[in-house]
């Protein structure tokens, strides 16, 4: 199983999300079945106990410092977005409505968020074996909207279609730092788990939605105010239009989205079904 695995994840980390190959449960060799392990019951404990070792190799492979660093980072921001998660409730119970929300919690918001590009380095200098391509698009089109469109764009903060993203955002990174807390001090229960390749099923277009919606609403003050723009004639000879830029970012998330996706739904049943799946280069 390591063999396949590493083979996988060296896939993963070479580039984007490619074609599957998912191989049968029942290869000779393959010692991980493609029945769940939650339905069946019967191989899931012992294709847990190789995951397990599996990843305590890894780590003892990484090396003291790298793992320290991880667990200290993963522990920052699961910290992070709890007490963002904290401030969103405590400010509508409060308030009773989402507006001034954004307001409020915007600071905590951009310094964990911004603190994610750490992420891409993690995968460049290959202390974690995800795939550089799938974070990057990941933390740019975060960092993309927190900065270029929420921050920056005053009329939208009070859309409803923040709150969407926001809280989207928030359940999704809680799970996800906790899950690779847990994962390395080897004591990983299994709901954050199963909450880690469950939730994102309706929080991905839950988020996504809040996105599209955020950058639509946007639109019109962008047209009006030319924001961002550069006009010809300039001595540079250059021009650049922020409308246009917004709605080319928007329809990009036609073809990107549903990759990254698909690249969940894959992870979700490489890791909680077991089964063994090899992202092919076409
Ligand atoms: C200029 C503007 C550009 C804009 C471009 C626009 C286009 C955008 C289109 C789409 C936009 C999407 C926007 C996003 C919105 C949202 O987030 S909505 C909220 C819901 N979101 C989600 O659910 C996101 C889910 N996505 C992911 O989790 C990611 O795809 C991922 C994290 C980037 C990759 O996940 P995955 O491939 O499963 O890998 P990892 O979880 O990273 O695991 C691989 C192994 O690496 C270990 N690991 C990774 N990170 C760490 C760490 N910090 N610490 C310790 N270990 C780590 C991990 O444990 C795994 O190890 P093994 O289990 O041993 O394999």
């Amino acid at each position: 199983m390591g063999r396949w695995t590493e083979a996988a994840s060296a896939a993963r980390s070479a580039g984007p999300p490619a074609t599957p190959l998912v191989l049968s449960a029942t290869s000779p060799g393959c010692a991980v079945t493609m029945a769940s392990s939650e339905e069946d019951g019967s191989n899931g404990g012992a294709a847990e106990a190789g995951e397990e070792k599996e990843a305590a190799g890894r780590r003892r492979r990484l090396g003291f410092l790298a793992t320290a660093w991880l667990a200290f980072y993963n522990i920052a921001m699961t910290a992070g977005w709890l007490v963002l998660a904290v401030a969103m409730v405590r400010f509508y119970m409060e308030k009773g409505t989402h507006r001034g929300l954004y307001k409020s919690i915007q600071k905590t918001l951009k310094f964990f968020q911004t603190f994610a590009l750490l992420e891409i380095v993690h995968c460049l200098i290959g202390i974690v074996p995800t795939s550089v391509l799938v974070t990057g698009v990941q933390v740019s089109s975060r960092i993309f909207m927190v900065w270029l469109v929420t921050h920056s764009i005053k009329p939208v903060q009070n859309e409803e279609s923040v709150v969407l993203f926001l809280v989207s955002w928030t359940v999704t990174e809680i799970t996800r730092y906790s899950f690779y807390t847990f994962s390395l001090l080897d004591h990983l229960p299994y709901f954050i788990k199963w909450a880690r390749y469950n939730f994102f099923i309706i929080l991905y277009p839950v988020g996504v939605a809040g996105e599209l919606l955020t950058i639509y609403a946007a639109l019109p003050y962008v047209k009006k105010t030319g924001m961002f723009s550069i006009r010809l004639p300039n001595k540079y000879n250059v021009s650049f239009d922020y409308y246009y830029f917004l709605l080319i970012t928007m329809a990009s998330y036609i073809p990107l989205f549903p990759q990254l996706y698909f690249h969940m739904l894959r992870q979700r049943r490489k890791v909680l079904h077991g089964e063994v799946i090899i992202e092919k280069d076409d």
